[in-house]
């Protein structure tokens, strides 16, 4: 398994585009403008691509995902929770059930107090290497987040709205373990096809590869990501937002054999808590472009979406608001 090098690539595999040195605010215009394109092509087709991004070391990557990742899904406190609990403070934790899938959630991972009590909450005398490496990686995606949702509002010719929709947005991280246990339905799912209901996920997965996702003209394509690369997928919130025009890919999570073990975190921006009503800018609903979404409260939708009759829908989203 492991990461493929570039020149290993093959057909039917996310585009890779570029961001490394890439900084908000001293930037190339021309190589701003390059990556933008190539983002705005690849979210037509596929709802993501591969983002390389080598601000990140690999040193800081591997003590997240080698070390603090595996750590933590070895804490007593983990075990003791079950179906619908939620960890004390800040850590919503969610499996799929009859899934081989557990997550841990934080949400603003870039404040210092909310990583402390979260640490707090998992290791008793707390955990001061979690929380530096956390708030050093959080900082990172934050960057990175804010680049891709620039271009990303750039590119539907909307500049003018940057300022607003960086506001309402918050940002969250997600620990994930997937693991082989009895379960077996010859494919090894680890995680079911699903659309992600946020804005964008950012996805780190640590050697193991498995991430399949699905183009818009139905086919499913593997996540090859590289040493120094994430994977980029847009969810159901910018689709929403975009009035259609961002397309949110179905994906999912298979392990190749009995014995794999996977560790993934993902970075996500979500609409602030106090201020979650996704509504689709003016300028994108037109004769030809009629509006697709009514407006909606996200956390209402998300509630919806994991309950059994949104379970149960083929599309969530449409089902919730559609016009
Ligand atoms: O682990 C991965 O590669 C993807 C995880 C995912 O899709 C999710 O947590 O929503
Ligand atoms: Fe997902």
């Amino acid at each position: 398994m492991g990461y493929l090098s570039g020149v290993d690539r093959k057909n039917l595999e996310l585009p890779i585009v570029d961001l490394s040195g890439l900084d908000m605010t001293r930037f190339d215009e021309k190589s701003w403008a390059i990556a933008r394109s190539k983002i705005a092509e690849a979210l037509e087709t596929y709802g993501g691509f591969e983002v390389v991004y080598d601000d990140v070391s690999s040193e800081l990557r591997n003590e997240l995902l080698g070390l603090i990742v595996p750590n933590m899904f070895t804490m007593p406190v983990l075990n003791k929770l079950s179906d619908g609990q939620e960890l004390p403070y800040h850590g919503a934790w969610f499996t799929k059930l009859g899934f081989p899938f557990l997550a841990l959630q934080l949400t603003d991972p870039n404040s210092l107090i909310n990583v402390q009590e979260y640490a707090n909450s998992i290791w008793p005398q707390g955990n001061d290497f979690f929380c530096n490496i956390v708030l050093k990686y959080a900082k990172h995606m934050q960057e990175l987040m804010n680049m891709i949702h620039k271009m990303i509002v750039e590119s539907l010719g909307l500049e003018d709205h940057y300022d607003s929709h960086m506001n309402s947005l918050a940002y969250s991280i997600r620990f994930s373990n997937y693991y082989k246990d009895t379960l077996d339905d010859g494919i090894n799912l680890a995680l079911p096809s699903h659309k992600d209901p946020n804005y964008i996920s950012i996805i780190c997965p640590h050697n193991v590869e498995g991430l399949e996702v699905e183009a818009a003209n139905g086919e499913w394509l593997q996540s090859k990501p590289m040493k120094n690369s994430f994977t980029v997928l847009v969810g159901e919130a910018f689709k929403a937002w975009s009035n259609g025009r961002l397309y949110a890919p179905s994906h999912r999570v298979k392990l190749k054999s009995e014995t794999e073990k996977r560790y993934a975190v993902v970075f996500s921006t979500i609409p602030n808590i106090t201020n979650d009503v996704i509504s689709a800018p003016k300028e994108l609903i037109d004769e030809q472009h009629p509006l697709l979404f009514k407006p909606f409260k996200y956390y209402d939708y998300v509630k919806f979406r994991f309950s059994d009759e949104g379970e149960r829908v083929d599309d969530a989203l449409k089902a919730y608001c559609g016009v």
